[in-house]
């Protein structure tokens, strides 16, 4: 059965929110997707702004995160219309809209005072008022109810688009924060394995925004420039996230400002393309020790396909390519998806099977204890569903 959706994310780094519109055939392993039509609709400076004031322990409150859930429901909403305005497909033949949220806090393991959790916001209720349309958000919180970390889902919706039945691949993101899916060469579901890698462009970004008063670091030129100080990434690598075994995740808890303060504090006398190029090789560290340490022992990769911002971070993937020698280092775009869709397109694929009343989640990956339905529905005003949407239908 044929369905239209629009997937929606906003990811860690905070530029923006992806929305794919897709053509989703069936459901299961053996999902059918096309990509109809895809846009980014950037963050107004100053919600960016009040993202990452919700996200910082001793800058955020609950009024501001309040208020904030609202306005993204709205943003979000736009997005969806923004999308279909473009394919010129109506909002009303859209039958559902599968929205990730705003991740503002991520707790997948806690000392003990604050209780394992995750929150990602932006009102389903607005989203599903504004555009008339079905809407799956809250995808993270089941798999975490079942002892899961919530993270990463993207698994699946890799396993049903990227597995092979010839090679061996394993699909890096780098957004905010980087995550590898590993498919092995004839892989069953139950053969994936996922987990976070680290930090994505997330130390980068921060660097470039202090000392260059920019947002990222385009194509990697600072990076190119600077002089990478080898053993100062390698001391970062020291952190226990790097010698934790997966499954795991992180996020902006322990790469964010905090983190980059504390690389100001210590190394302030630094020029600062020097620091961006070793941020920039830290960045490339952790993705090829995570895979040194953790893929390669047991699983043969023919294939290292990167998506996400990141891929077009030209010296960060020159860097991975030379720490990796023995690997094919591709980009989705060489092998003709897109690595700026490719999120917003998996939560489509998990909405699809929320909708089908289907698990989604790889136990393997998030830590699970088993398989579990994803996300919360929330339904559209009846009005709405029943005079427009099903009359249309039926002519
Ligand atoms: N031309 C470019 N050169 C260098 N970096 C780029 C370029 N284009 C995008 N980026 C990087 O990609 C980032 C956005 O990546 P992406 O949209 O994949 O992240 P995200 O989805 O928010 O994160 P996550 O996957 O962690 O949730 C930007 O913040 C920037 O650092
Ligand atoms: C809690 C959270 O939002 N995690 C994100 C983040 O961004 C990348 C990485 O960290 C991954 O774990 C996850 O997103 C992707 C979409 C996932 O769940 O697969």
């Amino acid at each position: 059965m044929e369905k239209l959706a629009v997937g929606l994310m906003s990811g860690t780094s905070v530029d923006g929110i992806d929305a794919a519109l897709v053509r989703l055939n069936g459901f299961g392993i053996h999902t059918k997707v096309e990509l109809i039509d895809f846009i980014t609709l950037p963050f107004p400076p100053a919600v960016a702004e009040e993202i990452l004031q919700c996200m910082d322990i001793n800058e955020s409150n609950s009024a501001l995160i309040c208020s904030l859930n609202f306005k993204l429901g709205y943003l979000f909403a736009d997005a969806v219309k923004k999308v279909c305005e473009k394919a010129s497909i109506p909002l009303r033949i859209i039958d559902f809209i599968a929205s990730h949220g705003q991740t503002i806090y991520h707790l997948p393991q806690t000392d003990g005072r604050l209780v394992k959790s995750t929150l990602q916001i932006g009102e389903p209720a607005v989203i599903a008022y504004e555009t008339g349309t079905t809407v799956i958000s809250n995808f993270r919180t089941m798999d975490m109810a079942a002892g899961g970390e919530g993270a990463p889902l993207v698994p699946y919706a890799d396993y049903v688009l990227y597995r092979s039945n010839t090679i061996g691949r394993s699909l890096q993101n780098i957004g905010g924060i980087g995550n590898v899916t590993v498919l092995p060469k004839q892989a069953k579901l139950d053969d994936v394995i996922a987990f976070d890698t680290g930090p994505g462009n997330m130390v980068i970004d921060s660097l470039c925004n202090i000392l260059k008063g920019e947002s990222y670091d385009q194509d990697g030129k600072w990076a190119a420039q600077g002089k990478i100080h080898k053993e100062i990434a390698q001391s970062w690598l020291e952190m226990d996230f790097f010698k934790m075994v997966p499954p795991k995740s992180t996020g902006r808890e322990l790469f964010g400002s905090q983190f980059t303060k504390q690389i100001l504090q210590n190394w302030s006398h630094l020029p600062a393309d020097d620091l961006i190029a070793t941020a920039t090789y830290f960045t490339a560290l952790s993705i090829a020790d995570s895979y040194k340490r953790y893929i390669f022992p047991t699983i043969p990769i023919d294939e290292l396909i990167i998506g996400g911002g990141g891929g077009y971070n030209k010296t960060l993937l020159q860097m991975i390519t030379e720490l990796l020698p023995n690997t094919k280092v591709l980009t989705q775009e060489d092998i003709g998806f897109s690595s700026e869709a490719k999120e917003a397109i998996a939560f489509a694929i998990l909405g699809n099977e929320t909708m089908n009343r289907e698990p989604s989640n790889v136990p393997k990956a998030t830590g699970a204890k088993g398989a579990v339905i994803l996300g919360s529905i929330t339904l559209p005003p009846r009005n709405i569903l029943l005079e427009e949407k099903y009359e249309d239908h039926s002519t």
